[in-house]
């Protein structure tokens, strides 16, 4: 069996005297994808940062390639990807000096800067100064800087945050392809639950600390509840809600064959299950 590239157990954060992650608990196999959802404040950055070693965890155990992330030296950073929200140190310098300059620090295994920066979209803009970026091409030279070494795992902390609806799309697809070239295991953070379904091999929903949900986007939303059967027969609506809509819909079409008129079946989407999972977790928090 492969080892996870993830793997966190019982992950706790104190600042003070506040509990901001309570036994969060994960895994990432090598080349999934998974996406950590949950509202504001649920503890998502906090994890991503004790993942990448920028934050030391109060409690638990968390390993990143099979290292402590408390303790990566060197050789283990040069392995994990880390997508910085913005470079901004570096507004004067120009878009393939900085990436080449990056690079230098993986030697014999870096991207070639011209091949990176061509396949995040920013051919065009190879010699402008990265102040004069806009937010969308910024956020493709920040993921081109969390690609360049080549890492084995990738954290994005909301990496479409901001991107007009086509820059987004494209970040997509992006991603994909690098994943499926090179195999990596990838841990993003969003509020964009498409974003989420349609990167994410597995979504782990966070609230308050702790996680409430973990499975495929498929499994997670059946949690939400059962499906619903709207139509009309004889000029009057019906809606039925039923665990079995193709059994439900068969039936119909088998006692009224064509006398049933504007069938719909509406699943449960992923957005029902995580409206429905975080009001329960903060319906149970709320009660004394
Ligand atoms: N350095 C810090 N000191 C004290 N509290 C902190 C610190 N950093 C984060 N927090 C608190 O920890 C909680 C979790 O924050 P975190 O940024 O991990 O949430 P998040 O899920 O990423 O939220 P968002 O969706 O808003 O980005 C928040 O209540 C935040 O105020």
């Amino acid at each position: 069996m492969e080892t996870n590239v993830i793997e966190i157990d019982g992950l706790r954060m104190r600042y003070g005297d506040r509990d901001v992650l309570s036994g969060v608990g994960f895994a990432a196999r090598p080349g999934e994808v998974v996406a950590l959802l949950g509202p504001n404040g649920a503890g998502k950055s906090t994890t991503i940062e004790i993942l990448e070693g920028f934050r030391i965890r109060t409690g638990g155990s968390a390993a990143v390639l099979g290292t402590d992330p408390a303790r990566g030296d060197e050789r283990w950073r040069a392995r994990v990807g880390i997508v910085l929200q913005a470079w901004r140190d570096h507004a004067r310098w120009r878009v393939r000096e900085l990436v080449g300059h990056q690079a230098r620090y993986y030697p014999g295994r870096a991207w070639d800067p011209d091949v990176l920066i061509a396949a995040v979209g920013l051919t065009g803009q190879a010699g402008q100064r990265i102040g004069l970026l806009s937010g969308g091409q910024r956020r493709r030279l920040d993921l081109a800087l969390g690609l360049i070494g080549r890492p084995e795992v990738l954290f994005l902390d909301e990496p479409t945050a901001g991107l007009d609806p086509h820059a987004r799309r494209e970040f997509h697809q992006l991603i994909q392809d690098v994943i499926a070239e090179y195999r990596t295991t990838v841990l993003l953070t969003t509020h964009d639950l498409d974003e989420a379904e349609r990167l994410a091999a597995r979504i782990v929903i966070l609230d308050a600390g702790r996680v409430i949900a973990d499975g495929t986007a498929a499994e997670l939303a059946r949690i939400a509840g059962p499906d619903e059967v709207r139509w009309r027969l004889h000029g009057e609506q019906h809606i039925e809600t039923t665990s079995d809509a193709t059994g439900f819909a068969y039936e119909l079409f088998r006692r009224h064959a064509t006398a049933v008129e504007n069938l719909e079946i509406r699943r449960s989407s992923l957005e029902d299950t995580y409206l429905e999972l975080v009001r329960r977790a903060e319906d149970k928090a709320a009660r004394p």
